[in-house]
């Protein structure tokens, strides 16, 4: 059946860290309210046809639906404007890094590249149809490459992959190199060796889009990375990733299942140590150990005629208290590493951190190391004296 474009609903994910309350930790409810304001005004204009505000640690969440399609510039400037509104809050609050991800002073037509992370989708509206965004803060969008081929590429967790006819010819993956601004396209299972060659580093490669092989669009990540678009380090990019369910689709509990193993992610403390990813309920989404560990939110939705159905807090639930333990446990593990690799990322990792103005420091004290090489020790004896 065909479907005029008018018909198609879009949902999309923008969020941002316009500033939280006590360092890096957890956004202020008057920041929400301030941005909830703007949203209200433009499903009150009919912008907007739905929209649900939430927060992960120290990230600012606009869940929208409307009828305009992906990158429309309307849509994008309401998050704009809404980012920019909680922001003139948290500064009146005095919050911490306020206004830290509006990287640019004005609006300029698309909010992809300005600092604020995009997951969007275009779809008809099936007569039910479930969804699921995951919200993840301290950490990075490849943070989403090993449960996104679980979902979609492994039997062992999806088994639908083998049972339902609807799954069984696999999915399209859309890989993007970050740091090039390239992407390919790999067909599961065919291409499943060479779709794991590149998600395994999952700081360069990631999974952008995932498509069923009827062109359905099935889930949608966030790729923005913040350091490349300022240049310097400003923090990492929090990822938000969307994903259909059910009915063709990996069932609900498909999705979640790969979330029951707290994997190592890049992230954590200033955006330079590795630890696990640990689900989470909205009420624990703030950070606090070592400003972590690396968390993610899931918010289960269903979407009719556009409205947002829910949400339900996905991870808020028994079923992952072990994997929450397990996550403690991994995070002591870690943590003891101190400043060591490989909790401390590698030296390509750092690059885009504040690591390399330490170093700089150090370049000119280097001399050759050679026979005769005399430690220099006079001046921690005049020190001493
Ligand atoms: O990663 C972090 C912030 O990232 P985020 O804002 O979540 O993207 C934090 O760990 C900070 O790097 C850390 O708290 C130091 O912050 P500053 O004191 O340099 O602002």
């Amino acid at each position: 059946m065909s479907h005029e474009r008018g018909e198609k609903i879009t949902l999309s994910v923008i969020k941002a860290d316009i500033g939280s309350l006590a360092g890096h930790h957890k956004v202020h409810p008057d920041t929400m309210l301030a941005s909830t304001r703007v949203l209200a005004e433009a499903k009150k204009n009919g912008l907007l046809i739905d929209y649900y505000v939430t927060a992960v640690g120290d990230d600012l969440q606009l869940i929208m639906t409307h009828k305009k399609g992906v990158n429309n510039k309307e849509v994008h400037e309401t998050a704009w404007n809404a980012f920019e509104e909680a922001a003139k809050v948290a500064k009146e609050l005095g919050l911490y890094a306020a206004g830290q991800d509006l990287l640019s002073n004005s609006f300029s037509g698309n909010i992809r590249g300005m600092g604020p992370g995009v997951a969007e989708m275009e779809f008809n509206e099936r007569p039910a149809e479930p969804v699921v965004v995951f919200m993840a803060d301290k950490t990075e969008p490849g943070a989403f490459n090993l449960p996104l081929y679980k979902i979609f590429a492994d039997p062992f967790n999806t088994a639908g992959l083998v049972i339902d006819p609807r799954m069984h010819n696999g999915f399209i993956f859309t890989v993007l190199d970050v740091y090039e601004g390239k992407a390919l396209d790999l067909s599961t299972p065919n291409d499943l060796y060479d779709l794991l060659a590149l998600i395994g580093t999952p700081s360069r490669y990631v999974i952008k889009y995932v498509h069923r092989k009827d062109g359905e669009i099935a889930s949608t990540i966030s790729s923005e990375r913040l350091s490349l678009i300022a240049g310097k380090y400003i923090g990492k990019d929090d990822p938000v990733m969307i994903v259909r369910a059910q009915s063709g689709f990996p069932a609900l509990g498909e999705i979640l299942e790969p979330f029951s193993f707290p994997h190592l992610v890049e992230g954590w403390m200033r955006g330079s140590h590795a630890g696990p990813l640990m689900p989470v309920g909205i009420k624990d989404a703030k950070m606090t150990r070592f400003d972590g560990p690396p968390r993610v939110a899931a918010l289960g939705f269903n979407i009719k005629n556009g409205n947002l159905v829910g949400p339900s807090d996905l991870f808020d639930d028994v079923a992952f208290d072990e994997t929450r333990r397990q996550a403690q446990i991994i995070a002591e593990y870690m943590r003891r590493h101190g400043p060591f690799m490989p909790h401390r990322l590698g030296p390509e990792d750092m690059e885009y951190t504040t690591l390399p103005d330490v170093l700089k420091k150090l370049e000119n004290k280097f001399r050759p190391f050679e026979l005769g090489y005399k430690p220099i020790i006079k001046h921690e004896l005049e020190e001493i004296k």
